[in-house]
């Protein structure tokens, strides 16, 4: 009998699944693991609240294997010598898998791929986190993009309306013996500061197609004008399902090609496909560039006089900057395990330009605490907002957090939400509660820690430092 092994890993679903479908259309039945080994993923093995989605995603995926008769099969790694044992265990003759591109993993799935060939066992990749490879969109001389809109552009014209694979029927699935129990993985936090999350996830295929459910049949018509409104539900909180591979971009575009076929709205469909591009483009940077992942893109910042200030990240971090827009944001992150992204890009400016920070400090905290956190886009969320990366945001445009609150936040909805001390300040303190002396103090709220004026003057002249040298 002919068994082939589906190494499930950042793909944990049974639609749109190229690896599953080709072990169940070439193979007579499939094993399908799951393998645990987060020191192979180097410096960046996955936060605190990824690995609380991870558990629930695998438990998810579990159920969805019992409705076809079968289990994930659980392993502690390494993944050579599991895999290696596996196919010892049960004659196994190949191995599939889908891409994925962390500097890291890629060196590792090469590796496998090149020892398992050499044992005489079928392997073969696949494509299904991306709309492309990163190799597959270059420029005219063959060269890697640096700037967005060019690629966008390109990638865009290589879409067709390819529709996702179906989860294979029959699905004829083998198991194996001595597998580990999903508790072993030891994924949940000790401390209780997780429990909330549930309330805003549900992680797994099911939950990610409600969501994309959601987006179809309301949300989308918005996006394009509300999806920088921190205080609604603008945007499609697909993030940490499409960097666990519950989803693809393939099997969005689908449903909301077929959403908008049948409203005739096209609205929002073409932002939302943009910003799907956004994650195909930093996924390339990754790729291509692998050091932006640790180092400034840019190495003239290797200069900037960056300030090292542990009660100062303390601060940003618990959200008690004394700025309320920040704040806020911050203190989403702890309770859900995500932000939006207009205040990612507010508290990351506060973090890099106003405090000075070197913006791996943030991106730690932001992989240790984001459900989302996915290696490419935090590296090049810090990156561009820091100025240090491709396609930066030029570094004398820093945000103002009074005057973005009062634009994004105009009736302060979400910092009221987020910051339960403001949360009956008239309109005209909401913003800037320090404006009126005692007010802030009355509410048990701090003073800012910086003055904005100042810190953004002292942020542009260590930017003189980088541009003379
Ligand atoms: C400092 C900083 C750090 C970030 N860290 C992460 C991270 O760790 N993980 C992460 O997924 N996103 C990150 N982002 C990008 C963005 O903030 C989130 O993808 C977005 O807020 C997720 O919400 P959504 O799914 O509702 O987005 P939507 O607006 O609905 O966008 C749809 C999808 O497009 C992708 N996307 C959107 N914006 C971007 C972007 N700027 N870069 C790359 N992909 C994008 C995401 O996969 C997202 O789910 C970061 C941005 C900044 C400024």
């Amino acid at each position: 009998m002919s068994i082939a092994i589906v190494w499930f890993r950042r793909d944990l679903r049974l639609q749109d699944h190229p690896a599953l479908v080709a072990a169940a259309t070439r193979h007579e039945r499939v094993l399908p693991v799951y393998i645990h080994a987060p020191d192979e993923e180097g410096d960046w093995a996955p936060g605190a609240a990824s690995r609380w989605w991870l558990h629930h995603a695998l438990d998810a995926l579990q159920r969805d294997l019992h409705r076809h008769h079968g289990e994930l099969h659980l392993r502690i790694g390494p993944s050579l010598q599991t895999l290696q044992a596996l196919i010892e265990a049960t004659g196994a003759e190949a191995v599939y898998w889908n891409r994925l591109y962390e500097p890291a993993l890629v060196a590792r799935d090469t590796q496998i791929k090149q020892t398992l060939r050499e044992q005489g066992v079928h392997v073969a990749s696949f494509d299904a986190a991306l709309w492309r490879n990163p190799w597959q969109v270059l420029t005219k001389q063959d060269e890697p993009y640096r700037v967005f809109t060019p690629f966008w552009r390109n990638l865009r014209a290589q879409l067709g309306d390819e529709p996702p694979l179906d989860t294979p029927s029959p699905l004829r699935l083998e198991k194996a013996k001595d597998g580990a129990t999903l508790d072993a993985l030891d994924l949940l936090p000790r401390r209780d500061w997780a429990d909330g999350f549930s309330e805003h996830w549900t992680p797994g295929e099911a939950g990610a197609m409600e969501m994309l459910e959601r987006l179809a049949d309301d949300a989308l018509r918005g996006y394009g004008e509300l999806r920088d409104r921190p205080a609604l539900v603008g945007t499609s909180r697909l993030s940490p399902h499409l960097h666990f591979g519950e989803i693809t971009p393939r099997m969005a575009r689908a449903k909301l090609r077929a959403a908008v076929d049948a409203s005739g709205e096209e609205k929002g469909l073409e932002p939302y496909l943009r910003e799907l591009g956004w994650r195909d483009f930093a996924h390339h940077v990754m790729y291509h560039f692998p050091h932006s992942v640790d180092r400034n893109l840019d190495e003239r910042f290797d200069r900037y006089p960056w300030r090292d200030d542990d009660a100062a990240l303390e601060r940003w971090q618990q959200g008690r900057t004394g700025v309320p827009l920040v704040d806020a944001g911050m203190r989403e992150l702890w309770a859900t395990g995500w932000m939006h992204n207009r205040v990612r890009m507010i508290v990351a400016s506060w973090l890099t330009k106003n405090m000075g920070q070197h913006w791996l400090h943030g991106a730690r905290w932001f992989w240790d605490t984001l459900v989302d956190a996915d290696l490419a886009n935090n590296s090049l969320g810090w990156q561009w907002v820091a100025g240090s990366g491709v396609d930066a945001a030029p570094y004398f445009r820093i945000f103002n957090p009074v005057t973005q609150a009062q634009r994004f936040d105009p009736e302060g909805e979400y910092i009221r939400r987020w910051v339960p001390e403001l949360r009956d300040a008239p309109k005209k303190l909401l913003h800037e509660p320090w404006a009126q002396d005692g007010f802030a103090a009355s509410r048990g709220y701090p003073l800012p820690m910086l003055d904005i004026k100042d810190s953004r003057q002292r942020a542009l002249d260590g930017y003189e430092a980088v541009r003379n040298g």
